[in-house]
């Protein structure tokens, strides 16, 4: 089966902390924590899905980005290719816009986090970019 194309963005606001959220306990991969994004919709580009998902899960509008890494990950029930893009300027105070718990962390502090194992990957790859 085709993988589903997901957009994840990295936030790193000027502190140079990163943003994770949690997801909701009933999704896929319920309970653990993640970079916010979502399933790039037919017709859409992966900046724009990037830009829909900042606004509608955190109320933000990314300015510069850059793409991190891809991460094609099959968990047996379901397949996924991770488009992660980091996000160095946004515009707006992100808030958890779907109930969802929200945390500014160090990329150092990413390795305490629970993540799907697709993540491991984006972690490896932010402390680096980022330096931890
Ligand atoms: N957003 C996001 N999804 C991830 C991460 N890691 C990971 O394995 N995934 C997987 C979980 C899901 O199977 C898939 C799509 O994510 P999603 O549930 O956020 O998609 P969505 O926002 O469009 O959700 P919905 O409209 O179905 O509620 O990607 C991550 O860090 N962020
Ligand atoms: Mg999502």
């Amino acid at each position: 089966m085709a993988a589903l194309h997901v957009a994840v963005a990295v936030v790193v606001d000027a502190r140079q902390q990163v943003l994770i959220s949690r997801r909701a306990t009933a999704a896929h991969q319920g309970g653990l924590w993640e970079f916010p994004g979502g399933k790039v919709e037919p017709g859409e580009s992966v900046n724009e899905a990037l830009a829909r998902e900042l606004r509608e899960e955190l109320g933000i509008e990314p300015g510069a980005s850059r793409p991190l890494l891809l991460v094609p990950f099959d968990y047996g029930d379901k397949a996924v290719l991770l488009d992660v893009h980091l996000v160095t300027q946004f515009r707006g105070e992100a808030r958890g816009l779907e109930g969802q718990p929200l945390a500014w962390v160090s990329p150092a502090q990413l390795s305490q986090y629970r993540f799907p194992a697709a993540n491991l990957a984006i972690v490896d790859a932010v402390q680096q970019a980022l330096g931890d």
